[in-house]
């Protein structure tokens, strides 16, 4: 399928709704040597929601999100994106997902469009549809200020729209941001998460933070780790006081 036929399609990410998760993981380890990172994790995000991923330092985010974008391989369980396995299918994998790791590279030597363009060649756009993925790409989120500019030249707030352009360049139904608001001032900060909530519904997003003010404005669920495992998960409509759960877990 073309990019601009993905466009004009309904999205996966609408169409799974009513079968598999977008996300899916079945009792999923992760040991590094001696460490345990994640321990028998079991959590389902569903299609078009934005899912946040809340613990303190350490308690596995960042795995469970290097474990998703095929990054690190489990040591143990199932864990499904889009309906495929990140072992067995994990090029499949990819193609649905965009991952913003929490320090992003951008090739500082690169302008912004033509960073955008080679990002949108390696997650294998087709060559006649690269442009367009480009133009709709920083339109969409208002980059065209910065297109000319070399990366380094980016203040942190465009660095992080580029780095979220970048992942989203080849339409992925998934997208996977590590402490998207890290290091942003207040007006980022409430630029990014309305950036985020534009995209729920059309995309499934998952998102990690040990900030919950933050994930109580932005996400639709929440899940809380810590060492590894995890407390609990809920929407956060039936949670009217995230701070008084989040203590009573941890
Ligand atoms: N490459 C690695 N080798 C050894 N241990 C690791 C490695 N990466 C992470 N760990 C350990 O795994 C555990 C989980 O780390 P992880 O980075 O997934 O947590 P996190 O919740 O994302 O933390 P942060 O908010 O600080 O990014 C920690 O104890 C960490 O020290």
């Amino acid at each position: 399928m073309t990019i601009s036929a993905m466009y004009a399609a309904p999205s996966d990410a609408l169409i799974q709704r009513d079968h598999a998760p977008a996300i899916s993981a079945s009792n999923v380890s992760k040991r590094y040597g001696p460490v345990s990172a994640l321990e028998g994790l079991t959590l389902d995000v569903h299609a078009g929601e934005v899912f946040g991923l809340l613990g303190p330092n350490g308690s596995g985010k960042t795995t469970f999100m290097r474990l998703l974008a095929g990054y690190l391989l489990p040591s143990a369980g199932r864990l499904m994106v889009a309906g495929h396995d990140v072992v067995g299918d994990s090029i499949a994998v990819r193609r649905h997902i965009g991952y913003v790791p929490e320090a992003a590279p951008l090739y500082r030597q690169m302008r912004v469009g033509e960073f955008l363009a080679f990002m949108a060649r390696l997650r294998g756009v087709p060559e006649r549809d690269v442009k367009g993925a480009v133009e709709r790409i920083v339109d969409r989120l208002a980059l065209s200020a910065v297109a000319d500019k070399p990366t380094r030249a980016l203040s942190k707030g465009y660095r992080q729209r580029t780095a979220l352009a970048q992942a989203l360049v080849h339409d992925p139904d998934i997208l996977i941001l590590d402490e998207p608001t890290n290091g942003l001032d207040p007006r980022q900060i409430i630029e990014m998460r309305q950036l985020i909530r534009s995209l729920a519904g059309r995309h499934t997003v998952l998102i990690s933070s040990h900030i919950l003010s933050e994930v109580e404005k932005t996400c639709d669920r929440v899940a809380v780790l810590l060492n590894g495992r995890l407390l609990g998960v809920r929407a956060m409509a039936d949670t009217p006081d995230l701070e008084a759960w989040f203590l009573s877990l941890t």
